[in-house]
């Protein structure tokens, strides 16, 4: 397919928390800061220091998330380590009509209701070279407790294995950042790559 027609179709990025996800498309977003836009979904989840309401996330309260939910504003949504997170259709559809390829941060759950829309994304699988890798990112990053670490790794093992069905068009292996990101901006960019081989599980 050429590049024209895959900038069409709006980019799902998925993968495990901490795999590296806003890394690469904060840089991205940096590179090019006309050519893409960012779904911002809605969640329960508290902000995290320096994120701002409308940038990282809609902000909502349980309350409100429910209101929408059932009001059919939803593209996805799941709950994930007691958090609802949702992928509204007005902000898809708000990218798209400023001209820019809409990408979208979404977990495994996620991908798999939008696989029964008619959105046709291209899906993307970050994945991190190994269960261990995850684990000390997740503590180095510092947002998490030890808790949280352990299901976040929990998920994040189902996510995988969810990959290795062949649910995603493409994948990459986080390992060597720079690596990662020219392999990424290429997906991004409508262009075809060969896709990195799965961890094995057993770490
Ligand atoms: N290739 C890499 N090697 C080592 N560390 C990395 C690499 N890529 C990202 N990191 C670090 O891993 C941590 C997690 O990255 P990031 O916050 O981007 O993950 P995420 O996938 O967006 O997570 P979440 O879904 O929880 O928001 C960060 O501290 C980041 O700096």
């Amino acid at each position: 397919m050429s590049p024209v027609v895959e900038l069409l179709r709006p980019l799902v990025i998925s993968g495990p928390s901490g795999v590296g996800k806003s890394t690469l498309l904060q840089r991205l977003f940096a590179d090019y800061p006309d050519k893409f836009g960012f779904s911002v979904s809605h969640t329960t989840r508290a902000p995290r220091p320096g994120e701002e309401d409308g940038k990282q996330y809609y902000f909502v309260t349980r309350d409100r998330f429910t209101e929408l939910l059932a009001g059919g504003a939803f593209i996805e949504h799941a709950e994930f380590s007691g958090n609802f997170y949702g992928t509204s259709f007005m902000t898809v559809r708000e990218v798209s009509q400023a001209g820019r390829r809409c990408i979208l941060d979404i977990e495994a759950q996620g991908v798999r209701q939008i696989k029964s829309t008619n959105l046709n994304p291209v899906y993307l699988f970050i994945s991190p070279p190994s269960l261990t890798a995850l684990r000390s990112r997740l503590r180095a990053r510092g947002t998490e407790s030890e808790a949280s670490v352990a299901k976040r790794l929990a998920t994040a093992l189902k996510e995988i294995e969810y990959a290795k069905e062949g649910a995603h068009e493409y994948v990459i292996v986080n390992d060597d950042l720079d690596r990662t990101y020219d392999l990424f901006r290429r997906v991004a960019l409508g262009e075809e790559i060969v896709s990195d081989s799965l961890p094995p599980l057993d770490d």
